[in-house]
């Protein structure tokens, strides 16, 4: 990135003017004064600005019970029984194990959250959101392991403290806390690598239709978890070499998956613990796909001078993941993964300029980004590790 870079720590705080200071008391005072918000809810020309409002905080207020609402329809798998087609509650009732009244119920909640929507003749069909829920795999996987944060975020302040006791997220993720993660064994690691490989694909996706690697010789996929990013990497780029680095227990579970073993000899696996054991080197491009943001500032940075010194002069290194400042996702960054990573006990959210320092200070110079299609979802970082004493070259 060409733009000055915030460093990755606590520092990173953003700037904030001191006009904007006074205008933000100004308006935190009218905001809070119950006669202004009547005032303004009926007066034409800010009543639209004052409902919009009443309904963002209700929401926030609300949005334990709608995930709830969804973890039912997905435990229930309603979204599943619908796919073929509306139903109506009494053929869907049994389906759901659930008496007349409460799939009515759970019907008309689903309704409210776009989920599912009444359709003619008292029948029920899938909804804007319900129908994206029913082609994706990924996302119900996503919204069950939902159940560990969940429990993990009943008291919050407990967690910000550092005082809560069990760490459902750090059982799930066993990783992020262990100080031998190498010695973890396939129960422990199951768990996770399953879940990450249903979503791999719309991430690779993402990344792949953003960075073309043809170009490259060999790639290395440090953290790649049971291969799925390098399969589809090898799908689109054929003559490229394929290398997976994960904990032992992980990459033992890529090797036993049919698409790794139909790679054939363009593929090999090395088990390691990426923190405690040096990188090997001969890839001319190395990617963290969704890793970096698992790890705090010290061991992030660790891994990301272990990629340096693995790669060749004027190697790459692709770093891919969703970011603290991406515009139009700012609750996804800093609110949802920022309580997800503190629950799971290891890592934080960073934006695109503090992950730049941090690759600057590991010795790549500034990387470039590349555009994905969803960002919020994904984005890239490529980042070039200079031939010595010649700068000027780009990502
Ligand atoms: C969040 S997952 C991402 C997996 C994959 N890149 C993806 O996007 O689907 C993080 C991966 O890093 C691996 N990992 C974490 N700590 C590690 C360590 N110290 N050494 C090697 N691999 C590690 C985990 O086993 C896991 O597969």
């Amino acid at each position: 990135m060409r733009r000055s870079a915030a460093p990755g720590g606590l520092s990173a705080a953003t700037t904030v003017a001191p006009w904007r200071d006074r205008w933000s008391l100004w308006r935190d005072r009218l905001l809070a004064s119950p006669r202004f918000r009547q005032w303004a809810a009926g007066f034409p020309l800010t009543r639209w600005v004052a409902h919009r409002r009443a309904q963002s905080l209700f929401d926030l207020v609300a949005g334990f019970v709608y995930s709830q609402v969804l973890l039912a329809c997905v435990q229930l798998r309603l979204f599943d029984h619908l796919a073929d087609g509306p139903l109506t509650v009494s053929a869907l009732q049994p389906r759901l194990g659930l008496d007349a009244a409460a799939t009515l119920r759970l019907l008309q909640a689903a309704q409210a959250l776009q989920l599912v929507e009444a359709r003619h003749g008292g029948r029920w069909g899938l909804g804007p959101l319900g129908a994206v829920m029913a082609g994706d795999r990924a996302i119900s996987a996503m919204v069950e392991h939902h159940g560990a944060l969940y429990a993990d975020l009943a008291d919050p302040v407990a967690l910000l403290r550092g005082q809560a006791r069990d760490s459902h997220l750090a059982a799930f993720w066993p990783y992020a806390t262990t100080s031998a993660p190498g010695q973890l064994g396939d129960a422990d690691v199951g768990a996770y690598s399953e879940l990450m490989s249903a979503s791999q694909p719309l991430v690779a996706e993402q990344v792949l239709d953003a960075v073309d690697l043809r170009r490259f010789a060999c790639l290395m996929d440090v953290g790649g978890g049971q291969g799925r990013f390098l399969i589809e990497a090898g799908r689109r780029a054929p003559s490229l070499a394929l290398r997976l680095l994960d904990l032992p227990a992980v990459v033992e579970r890529a090797q036993r998956q049919p698409e790794w073993q139909a790679l054939g000899a363009r593929a090999s696996v090395h088990g390691a613990d990426f923190l405690r054991q040096p990188l090997p080197g001969g890839a001319d491009i190395v990617s963290l796909v969704r890793v970096v943001h698992d790890h705090d500032d010290e061991a992030a940075q660790a891994l990301l001078r272990a990629v340096h010194a693995a790669l060749p002069p004027e190697g790459r290194l692709l770093l891919a993941e969703p970011m603290a400042d991406t515009p139009g996702a700012a609750r996804m960054g800093d609110a949802y993964f920022g309580f997800y990573l503190l629950a799971m006990r290891s890592g934080r959210p960073r934006s695109a300029a503090q992950l730049a320092a941090m690759l600057q200070a590991a010795g790549f110079q500034a990387p470039h980004e590349h555009a994905t299609r969803q960002p919020l979802q994904t984005r890239v970082l490529m980042a070039l590790k200079p031939v010595a004493n010649v700068p000027g070259a780009r990502a």
